[in-house]
């Protein structure tokens, strides 16, 4: 049976990688897909993964209907086994419901990507709605990190180097970019404290030195636990 399944985390935990992944291998099958993002970093019509790859994908804006668009591909003639979509955070609500109508009218997979929550810590409504209505909800397997080593959960904005609670829900970008606007991941203790590894001084989570002889481990590695 068809299913819409919702593969989820926080940024760069390799969602856009995943989806690449399934679309290789399902491809390599004989399989046919259609691929569906937003707002990628990449640029428009593109899915793009940290690791390097890119693949074309349809831009799904704000009017764009998917059960239409699948009903007027299929009636040309064309085939679907599954759909892809990523950055799938970005989607309406009512757009959604299209993805399932897909799953329960025409038999077709979905296999969405996004993340839940934004820097507010709240859900973004294509998350609420698809974890409202996924058959299956999956948390992905490799973990990214806070960098005081505990598993990272929510996603930091920043603006000019500092974290901020208040702004647009939807600003692209990217972890780790040095610009104005970037993002950094975090356990939930270091987001409430609003502590990023530039304002708790952190180092490398693995110090390069030996500790001197003599000195304590929880002075030689300070500034873990925040
Ligand atoms: N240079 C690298 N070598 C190995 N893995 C990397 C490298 N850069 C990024 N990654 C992996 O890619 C992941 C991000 O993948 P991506 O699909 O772009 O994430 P997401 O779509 O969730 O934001 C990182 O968590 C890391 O596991
Ligand atoms: C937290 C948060 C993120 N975004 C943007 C930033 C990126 O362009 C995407 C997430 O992409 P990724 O492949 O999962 O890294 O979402 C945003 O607009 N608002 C936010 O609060």
């Amino acid at each position: 049976m068809a299913e819409l399944a919702f593969f989820s985390g926080t940024m760069d935990c390799g969602k856009s990688t995943l989806a690449l992944q399934i679309q290789h291998n399902r491809s390599a099958r004989g399989l046919t897909g259609l691929i569906f993002t937003r707002n990628d970093r990449a640029g428009a019509g593109r899915l793009s993964s940290r690791l390097g790859l890119v693949t074309d994908a349809v831009e799904a804006d704000e009017s764009f209907d998917f059960h239409a668009h699948l009903v007027t591909y299929l009636t040309a003639g064309g085939r679907v086994d599954y759909v892809i979509t990523d950055e799938s955070q970005f989607l309406s609500a009512g757009q959604v419901d299209q993805l399932a109508r897909i799953v329960d009218d025409l038999g077709i997979d979905v296999f969405a990507f996004g993340i839940t929550t934004d820097f507010r810590t709240r859900l973004f409504p294509g998350s609420q709605r698809l974890i409202e209505l996924a058959d299956r909800v999956e948390v992905l397997q490799v973990e990214a990190l806070c960098w005081c080593g505990a598993r990272a959960t929510h996603n930091a904005r920043t603006v000019d180097g500092r974290m901020v609670v208040e702004g647009a829900q939807v600003v692209v970008g990217d972890v780790g970019a040095g610009k104005e606007v970037g993002y950094e991941v975090l356990c939930r203790r270091h987001h409430r404290r609003r502590l990023t590894a530039a304002a708790a001084g952190a180092g490398p989570l693995s110090p390069d030195v030996l500790p001197a002889e003599g000195v304590p481990q929880s002075a030689a590695a300070p500034g873990r636990q925040g």
